[in-house]
């Protein structure tokens, strides 16, 4: 571990200075492309604006012997297109002990970093496998004069990953934030699921035997299965002042159960998720941003708490400092999604709590 006076120091000679807080930009969606994919590739300008970001995927889902191709096509689609102020580019790797992620660190950073924001690391085991990105990222910025630190995202997608997640989270100031991986995290468990996300039927509770009749009907309510695993990834994130994302769903097709797992995740404290098709995208945005019924009544409970101290009663119930603050997490997120998104700043502005008197 390094000292804390030297946390925030480069780790290479003209490096640029790391950052002190993660920048609180909105990245509701997480939109995936595969750059060696001609039609996908060329859906990317069009897409500017109407995503928080645009994921340049090289890892998994990119055949073997389209990996350089997706690496240059990334390249040239970082040159040619002008992502704007409400766009950002990211990009995933390959996994650190491929023989592809040192080629795809190298030419990103020196051919595109000015314009790479975040790189996404899949199947981070522990604090090394930071240590390691963060010292070659630090090499390859100085070489090539960048001003501005690249930042880190980690897939948790292994059992050890999720048991090292704070550490993995405190490893490097450049931690953006982590996202579920659960994929590759139910083959690395064992669980017994074939799936891309979402929940599994048969993982469920039955209401109690009626009168000892274990035969007689009983309800049943499906669980949801990476609760656990979100829940940990959302505190761990919460202690080192990055941000959680639940991850992919890869059952295209029921756009409800997406829904209903991106608002769990978004409930749970989330920010964002990934979209592998564009019908994933608007739901993503709908559900991470707060509803105007949410942002009206948070701005209530504000206005009414006057100084943020003591209790209140509105609507019935009683609000308190601890509930102003969750209300400020809802006005906070709606004022900054509204700097980027003109539909959510005309629709929360209709929501302003009038003057009283
Ligand atoms: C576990 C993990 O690691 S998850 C992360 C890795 N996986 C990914 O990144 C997957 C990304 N997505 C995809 O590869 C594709 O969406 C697939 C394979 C799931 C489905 O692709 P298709 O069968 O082509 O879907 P579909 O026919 O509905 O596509 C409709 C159109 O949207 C395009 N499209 C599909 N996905 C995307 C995308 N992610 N971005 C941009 N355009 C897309 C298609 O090219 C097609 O274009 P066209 O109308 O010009 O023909
Ligand atoms: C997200 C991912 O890579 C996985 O679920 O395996
Ligand atoms: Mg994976």
């Amino acid at each position: 571990m390094r000292s804390a006076k030297d946390f925030f120091r480069p780790l290479a000679v003209g490096a640029p200075t790391p950052l002190t807080q993660v920048p609180a930009r909105p990245s509701r969606v997480i939109h995936f492309f595969d750059p060696s994919n001609p039609k996908m590739a060329a859906k990317v300008p069009g897409l500017v604006g109407t995503v928080d970001v645009l994921l340049g995927n090289l890892e998994d889902a990119v055949k073997a012997d389209r990996k350089e191709a997706a690496r240059a096509g990334l390249v040239e689609i970082a040159r040619a297109t002008d992502f704007g102020q409400s766009t950002q580019l990211w990009t995933r790797i390959n996994a650190l002990d491929s023989p592809w992620a040192l080629d795809d660190l190298t030419t990103l950073v020196t051919e595109i970093g000015d314009t790479l924001d975040v790189v996404m690391v899949p199947k981070v085991q522990g604090a090394e496998d930071i240590h390691y990105v963060d010292r070659l990222l630090a090499q390859l910025e100085a070489k090539a004069g960048l001003t501005r630190p690249i930042l880190v995202h980690a897939i948790l997608e292994t059992a050890r990953g999720m048991v090292n997640v704070e550490e993995i989270c405190g490893a490097s100031p450049r931690m953006q934030g982590l996202s579920l991986g659960p994929a590759d995290l139910a083959a690395d468990r064992r669980m017994k699921t074939t799936r891309v996300g979402g929940g599994h039927p048969g993982y469920l509770v039955r209401t109690d035997p009626v009168d000892g009749d274990v035969q007689g009907e009983r309800a049943t309510a499906q669980q949801d299965l990476w609760h656990y695993t979100i829940a940990r990834m959302v505190d761990a994130c919460a202690m080192h002042g990055i941000y959680p994302y639940y991850g992919p769903f890869g059952d295209i097709q029921d756009v409800v159960a997406c829904e209903d797992q991106f608002r769990n995740a978004f409930l749970l404290g989330c920010v964002g998720t990934w979209s592998l098709h564009p019908v994933q995208i608007e739901i993503a945005k709908r559900v991470f941003s707060p509803s105007a019924q949410d942002v009206a009544h948070a701005r209530r409970v504000v206005a009414a708490m006057g100084d943020g101290t003591g209790a209140v009663m509105l609507d019935g119930r009683m609000e308190d400092d601890a509930s102003l603050k969750q209300c400020l997490v809802i006005v906070e997120l709606a004022e900054r999604l509204s700097q980027t998104d003109p539909a959510l700043a005309e629709l929360y502005a209709a929501t302003t709590v009038p003057e009283e008197g």
